[in-house]
């Protein structure tokens, strides 16, 4: 017990919600230094593959499990021993599974968010939706964001990611929990901010492989990425975030990495979908979330409420929940008044 390494003052005893690919990921991580892990998987039989085969073959195949790192599908045992939790599940699940932890009565712990995404019918934050539901203490909270592809961080692939929480103390003990010397961690304060990142780089990329998919070229994927940032930045200005945190590895470094790299599965139903390709048969195939088809709406129904403009965002929004045309909403932004480049 001597030497053990504290978290927040208790023994590290990480829970990680979400049998997926990141969830699987983070989970790795956390072990591969040495620390007792559990993984929640909601699904038995899933579970109980993984538990056998020491290795998510579903989501994340050729990710040896260590030791170190214990699978179940039971929550209410994993979380009386648990001593945090590490949140890798889709958004549109954290309110129900927010909802379940409470009910069981249990003591609340700290939450590290590794979700991306805004909710549907509330349009909430990650954040928010813990707070409402689970976390009444907004310094026990931070979120890890930033360029990180669940199959390279297995493959310890130098990474750099960025932790933010209102808390100093929460945002540095999570910095030295998951540093390590090929997965780099920042900090910063602006949890808001860092959410709404993580989420609207999804759509950008969305459209970033619509626009790939149609076989616009390079000139019109450069547009996109710039001009998808600077509406990503608007909104979180509007929403109280600061802007600097958009120009960080949340902001223009993870939209370079899901708008071009290969791997990820937002680019991916963008690029399907620019080949005309429906979005039902695509998500069928794809058999993984892909955050930015859900949070197209999200984000466009919060900036609708909040009067902000967000062309890309629009697009991609009437493409997939308007059945309008691939040439309809190209036009629409192309045929935008001129303006200055930097009028909000
Ligand atoms: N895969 C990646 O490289 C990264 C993913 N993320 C984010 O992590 C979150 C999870 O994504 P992935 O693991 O990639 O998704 P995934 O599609 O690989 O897996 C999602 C898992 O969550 C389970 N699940 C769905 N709803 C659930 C619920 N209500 N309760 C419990 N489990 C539920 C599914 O059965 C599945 O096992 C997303 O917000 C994603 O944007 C963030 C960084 C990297
Ligand atoms: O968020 C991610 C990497 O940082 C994963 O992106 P995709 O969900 O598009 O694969």
């Amino acid at each position: 017990m001597g030497n053990e390494p504290l978290f927040l003052g208790k023994p590290v005893r990480p829970l990680v919600l979400g049998g997926g690919s990141w969830g699987t990921a983070l989970a790795f991580h956390l072990a591969s230094k040495g620390l007792p892990v559990t993984l929640w998987v909601r699904d038995e039989t899933l579970c109980a593959m993984i538990s056998s085969d020491r290795e998510n073959r579903v989501y994340l195949p050729g990710a040896i499990f260590p030791k170190s790192l214990d699978v179940t599908s039971n929550i209410e045992k994993s979380l009386s021993e648990a001593s945090f939790i590490v949140l890798a599940i889709p958004c549109q699940g954290v309110r129900e599974t927010m909802k379940t932890l409470s009910s069981l009565g249990a003591p609340r712990l700290p939450i590290v968010s590794g979700t991306k995404g805004i909710e549907q019918k509330s349009l909430r934050m990650v954040s928010e939706i813990v707070s409402e539901c689970y976390l009444s203490d907004p310094d026990q909270y931070a979120v890890l964001s930033g360029p990180s592809f669940a199959k390279e961080v297995v493959r310890n692939s130098p990474t750099a990611v960025v932790v933010a929480s209102r808390s100093q103390v929460m945002a540095k003990e999570t910095q030295s929990l998951f540093n390590t010397n090929y997965f780099k961690v920042y900090t910063r304060a602006d949890v808001k901010g860092l959410e709404i990142c993580g989420a609207l780089k999804n759509v950008i990329a969305l459209a970033a492989g619509i626009s790939d998919g149609m076989g616009l070229g390079a000139n019109s994927r450069a547009a996109l990425l710039t001009r998808g940032l600077a509406e990503m930045t608007r909104l979180g200005v509007a929403l109280g975030a600061n802007a600097t945190t958009f120009s960080g590895l949340g902001g223009v470094g993870d939209l370079y990495l899901t708008a071009t790299g290969e791997q990820s599965r937002n680019r991916t139903v963008g690029v399907r979908l620019g080949r005309g390709e429906k979005l039902e048969d695509i998500l069928r195939d794809l058999g993984q979330v892909a955050e930015g088809v859900t949070t197209a709406q999200s984000a466009h129904m919060l900036a609708l409420g909040h009067g902000v403009d967000l062309p890309v965002t629009r697009a991609v929004y009437r493409l997939l929940y308007e059945e309008a045309s691939l040439v309809e909403v190209l036009r629409d932004v192309m045929d935008r008044p001129m303006k200055d480049e930097e009028e909000f």
